[in-house]
């Protein structure tokens, strides 16, 4: 049995999207494709809970109605990886995109290297992170699940900035890191 007590929230939601992998390291994932996926997030009490250990109060019996820890973080799913096509910031399908269809850049999700489901879940858990600490750090992510097929699903746990790949400009410049419904700098 674990020795760990700690409440956690989990909520799962659904989005489509289509991606392409470019580096070569799956020569089929580079034609453009698409996927139904499930991200599930497990919250945990953040930096700024009223109490640090676990004890209901008797009384609300919750850190946060469900909706409440849920609601920018599902609609930020719902309008912006939902339908969204992910694309390596080298992919030259993003000139292809400035050119002739500009007005769909913002359906965009652009990525430091190729949008792999273990890439997106890190920045997904960043741009969570980010989320949770301007609603007042009241909750914190501890992991972060994609299944992007019934059979292959990435999990990250703790901080996502140990996964992140480094990038060359200051994090107010890398979307993944403001808590804003940006997907592309
Ligand atoms: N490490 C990773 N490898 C691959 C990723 C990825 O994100 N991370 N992504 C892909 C493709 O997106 C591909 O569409 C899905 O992978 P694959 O398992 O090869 O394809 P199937 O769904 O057809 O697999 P089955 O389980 O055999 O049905 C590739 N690799």
């Amino acid at each position: 049995m674990s020795d760990i007590t700690r409440t956690e929230l989990i909520f799962t939601r659904r989005f489509c999207m289509g991606h392409r992998l470019i580096s070569g390291c799956s020569e089929r994932c580079a034609i453009p494709h698409g996927h139904n996926e499930y991200v599930t997030v497990t919250l945990v009490p953040g930096p700024n809970a009223p109490q640090q250990n676990q004890r209901l109060d008797g009384h609300s019996n919750m850190l946060l109605p469900f909706a409440e820890a849920k609601g920018r973080w599902h609609r930020f799913i719902d309008e912006r990886m939902d339908h969204s096509f992910q694309l390596s910031e080298s992919d030259p399908l993003l000139n292809w995109f400035a050119e002739h269809e500009p007005q769909r850049l913002d359906r965009l999700v652009v990525t430091p290297g190729d949008p792999t489901t273990e890439l997106l879940a890190a920045l997904l858990m960043s741009k969570l992170q980010a989320f949770l600490t301007a609603q007042g750090g009241l909750l914190a992510p501890a992991s972060l699940e994609i299944k992007e097929t019934p059979t292959n699903t990435v999990r990250l746990h703790g901080d996502p900035a140990l996964y992140l790949p480094l990038v060359d400009r200051p994090e107010d410049q890398c979307w993944w890191h403001r808590a804003d419904d940006t997907t592309r700098d």
